[in-house]
């Protein structure tokens, strides 16, 4: 699969102008990571766009770059969506609050990103995002339950809805770009690691997959009832945290994939209350959107 990257956008507001005059922004990479279906296409798409876009092509993956100011400083900021990149500023392990398996998905997640941070300096930034909020009378993931569970991990925790709440959103997005910014992991490179998001699923689906950068996204979900019995899989269905743990072992980590640019648009997207906010990409955002209406 080859890799694309969203060209930075030029920056057009006068804000932006004013902030960074006579300096490049520098560069933030958040990672969205979490099941299928927990909205990380839908975050990804109301921080960039302002707009929720209620269907996606969840086969397609991009990687958008868009230019902020997080703290009156500019920043590029780089948003994977499941990407198979290998480095990232920040990760976003996000959930849906209606659907506790998506939760049990974040902590899979979490334990393997938790024995990468223990290994590296500085440690990557992890923010666990419960997602779906206008879904609360369905809850079925207390804010209790993740708080603690972000406690144990030590990473921040938010709530919002892609649904509802661009300002929320934004702010999650911004507070990963602070965190990467204070942890001093602008440009840390991290070992390849390829999480299968579809089987890090605990209940209902096969094993979490790390691969190398190259790896393919596998989509099919399999039969393993019971997490803990993935441990005891053929090498290549391995635990993630022993996947993980040979990947942490290689003394260099493997350099990134190229980058292979294809066609590019600037595309204007307008929301119907807010001024038009500039994005350009290496595809269409309806090759990126699946949009149905
Ligand atoms: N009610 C509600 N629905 C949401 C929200 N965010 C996403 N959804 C819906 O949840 C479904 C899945 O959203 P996606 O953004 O495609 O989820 P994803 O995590 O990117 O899924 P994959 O690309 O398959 O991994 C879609 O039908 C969205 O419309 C939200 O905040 N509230």
């Amino acid at each position: 699969m080859s890799l694309m990257f969203g060209k930075v956008k030029t920056c057009n507001s006068p804000a932006a102008a004013a902030a960074a005059p006579d300096r490049s922004p520098a560069d933030c990479n958040l990672v969205l990571l979490g099941v299928m279906g927990c909205g990380k296409s839908a975050l990804t798409v109301r921080f960039l766009t302002k707009r929720f876009i209620s269907e996606y092509d969840p086969y397609l993956e991009d990687i958008y770059s868009t230019e902020e100011i997080v703290d009156q400083q500019p920043v590029t900021v780089r948003v994977m969506d499941t990407c198979d990149q290998p480095w990232a500023s920040a990760f976003l392990v996000v959930y849906s609050i209606d659907n506790m398996d998506s939760f049990k998905g974040c902590q899979l997640y979490l334990q393997t990103l938790a024995l990468h941070n223990k290994t590296f300096r500085p440690q990557t930034p992890i923010i666990l995002l419960g997602n779906k909020l206008d879904m609360d009378r369905y809850r079925l993931v207390s804010q209790c339950d993740a708080e603690a569970l972000a406690s144990r991990f030590g990473c921040l925790f938010f709530e919002v809805s892609a649904l509802l709440d661009f300002l929320s959103v934004q702010h999650v997005f911004y507070e990963a770009v602070r965190r990467a910014r204070r942890g001093g992991t602008r440009g840390h490179l991290v070992p390849a690691v390829y999480i299968s998001e579809d089987k890090a699923l605990p209940s209902f689906t096969h094993h979490a997959v790390l691969q190398g950068a190259a790896g393919p996204r596998h989509r099919q979900a399999g039969h393993c009832e019971d997490f803990q019995s993935s441990e005891q899989t053929e090498s290549c269905h391995a635990h993630p945290a022993e996947r993980l743990q040979d990947l942490l072992t290689a003394t260099d980590p493997p350099p990134p994939p190229p980058l292979t640019l294809s066609k590019t648009h600037e595309i204007e997207l307008y929301s119907e209350h807010e001024q038009p906010h500039s994005l350009q990409s290496v595809c269409s955002l309806d090759d990126f959107l699946h949009i149905t209406t």
